[in-house]
């Protein structure tokens, strides 16, 4: 369902010069899968997640999600792609001047969806991320697992069938980096995949699963208990 083969990402240098950041990429994600992708800093792991939300076409190579394939899909079916996918960041991204619900509500509106059921499936990802108490509370009045926790819930309030995390504990203590990895292992046991970049070895280590590395430019399957 999730297919990345023999893909190559490259940027262009302000000289113009192309520099290749990855090659050979190979990548299949079951149904309901959970991956982890480490690598150092520059890596590409960013990349490769964008590779997957299209964001990036590959240099050479294939992508697959779901129907959609990188050399046949036209830029303006990007948007059908990515309601198939969620999408958590580091830094949050929330809307400053809105609240945890507002935010949430604002995926559903871009996709359609009007009235009751905005209320009803709103409220529902709240819930289900543990914050509906804090519904109306803004960014700047939430603690960091808050705010994540409602950008999880924007993530998943239209049903993505992958769930694309970069670095989704990299700004929270490890406390609070462990309350918001068991809410993604939660839904991933729900069904959704779950593909992760992370830095973090020590929450690889206490919640294993397959991991792959990117290790000069390659994806190379590591045991989670070596890190
Ligand atoms: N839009 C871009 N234009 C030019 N170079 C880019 C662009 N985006 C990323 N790069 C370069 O590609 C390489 C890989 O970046 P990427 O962000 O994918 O790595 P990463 O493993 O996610 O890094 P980090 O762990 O620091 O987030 C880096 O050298 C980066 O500078």
């Amino acid at each position: 369902m999730i297919e990345i083969r023999n893909a190559a990402v490259s940027y262009r240098d302000p000289s113009g010069a192309r520099v290749e950041v990855a090659q050979d990429l190979n990548l299949t994600l079951a149904r309901g899968e959970m991956v982890y992708l480490i690598g150092p800093t520059g890596s590409g792991k960013s990349s490769l997640l964008k590779l997957l939300y299209m964001d990036v076409q590959p240099e050479y190579g294939v992508v697959r999600v779901g129907p959609y394939q990188s050399d046949t899909t036209k830029p303006h079916d990007v948007p059908f792609l990515r309601r198939m996918l969620g999408v958590v960041f580091q830094d949050f991204q929330l809307l400053p001047d809105r609240s945890a619900y507002d935010n949430v509500a604002f995926a559903l509106h871009a996709t359609g969806h009007r009235g009751a059921e905005v209320r009803q499936r709103t409220m529902d990802a709240l819930s289900q991320v543990g914050i509906s108490h804090r519904a109306q509370a803004k960014p700047s009045e939430m603690s960091g697992g808050e705010q994540q926790r409602a950008c999880v819930a924007r993530a998943i309030v239209n049903d993505p069938m992958l769930l694309l995390a970069d670095e989704p504990t990299g700004n929270l203590d490890p406390r609070v980096a462990d309350e918001i990895q068991k809410l993604l292992i939660k839904l991933n046991r729900q069904g959704m995949a779950l593909l992760m970049a992370t830095h973090d070895y020590r929450l690889v280590r206490s919640f294993p699963a397959r991991t792959l590395a990117l290790v000069k430019g390659r994806l190379v399957e590591v045991d989670p208990e070596s890190l």
